[in-house]
């Protein structure tokens, strides 16, 4: 049996939820293909240009897949195709596509045999190697789909949070920060006051979700602890943020870890428009970049057909 599935790109921290809240994309996404062979252990492919690791233990999806082998007791072995769409170090979470369609993928394989907490659990052991640390505002919204809230990873506390139609812009300049290079420069303390504003922001975004306030959810799209230290990192990014607002977004900020920056908009005319302003922006100081408009996917790894 061959299982095929999507694995979608992912917006964590937004913006004032750091490790915390993270949204599904519609694009990009990454394709996995998954068999059982007798061999034990696991065998990986890479399809495309980013030159991945193959040894299991240096590859996210390598070490989720020998994880769920061992948490099943299975005395065979699991061949994984990837076909990368998200770039690695793009803030898109490339790691957790990985990390999160590997669980998936194997649970299909083994019959269904873990639950949704298991396969958080599963999937963070990728997001450990990529990154250090284990945090699963990448992981939950791409196994579950929409916006998802992580309450508590010890222990592991997910809440779905009702996902307004928003449109979605990224920009993708094409330079790499690698997600434990940006956890590395982030202070270790905050200031009490910066922490109530913090608080402010995540109740209120939250609030404005489930309620579909827009402008409680622009209002709230504010991150005075990370964003400060980590948007040194990003060319231009004061510049893109504040062009991106006057053109009519509600808000936004850096996608992750960085570098890419994205900006939620009520409807695709304005999203577009965000889209050539950060294109224009990047043009115009010679960084390449990718300009996705999309939306929040209502799904997460999916299984298509072959
Ligand atoms: N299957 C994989 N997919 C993506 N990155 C991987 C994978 N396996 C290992 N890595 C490593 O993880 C790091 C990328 O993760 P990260 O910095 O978190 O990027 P992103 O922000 O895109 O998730 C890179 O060092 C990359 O080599
Ligand atoms: N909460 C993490 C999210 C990293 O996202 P990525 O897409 O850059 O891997 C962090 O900010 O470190």
């Amino acid at each position: 049996m061959k299982v095929k599935i999507k694995s979608p790109g992912t917006v964590a921290n937004l913006v004032c939820g750091f490790d915390i809240l993270g949204l599904a994309l519609k694009a990009p996404y990454d394709i996995m293909e998954f068999e059982i062979i007798d061999q034990p252990g696991v065998v990986i492919e890479n399809r495309d240009a980013f030159n991945l690791p193959t040894e299991p233990e240096k590859n996210v999806a390598g070490v989720v897949l020998l994880a769920a082998i061992e948490k099943a007791g299975f005395n065979k072995g699991i061949r994984v195709t990837i076909e990368k769409h998200i770039k690695p170090g793009s803030g898109l979470g490339s790691s957790a596509a990985s990390a999160a369609g590997a669980a998936v993928g194997a649970n299909i394989l083994l019959g269904d045999i873990f639950s949704t907490d298991d396969l958080v659990q599963l999937a963070m052991i990728g997001e450990k190697l990529a990154t250090g640390v284990k945090h699963a505002d990448n992981i939950t919204p791409c196994i579950l789909g929409g916006i998802t809230l992580i309450r508590s990873i010890h222990p592991l506390d997910i809440v779905p949070i009702a996902s307004p139609d928003l449109f979605v812009t990224v920009v993708h300049p094409q330079i790499e920060v690698r997600t434990a290079d940006a956890r590395q420069i982030l202070r270790k303390q905050v200031y009490l006051k910066d922490a109530i504003k913090q608080w402010g922001n995540i109740a209120g975004l939250v609030a404005g979700f489930m309620t579909n306030d827009r402008g409680l959810i622009g209002r709230s799209l504010e991150d005075v602890i990370i964003e400060p230290v980590r948007s040194i990192l990003i060319p231009a990014f004061d510049e893109v943020k504040a062009k991106c607002k006057e053109a009519g977004a509600l808000g936004g900020g850096i996608s992750g870890s960085g570098p890419s920056i994205f900006m939620l908009s009520e409807n695709e005319a304005t999203a577009q428009m965000v889209g050539d302003i950060m294109k224009k922006v990047y043009d115009s100081i010679g960084i390449e970049n990718y300009v996705y408009v999309t939306t929040i996917a209502k799904n997460g790894v999916e299984r298509v057909s072959e």
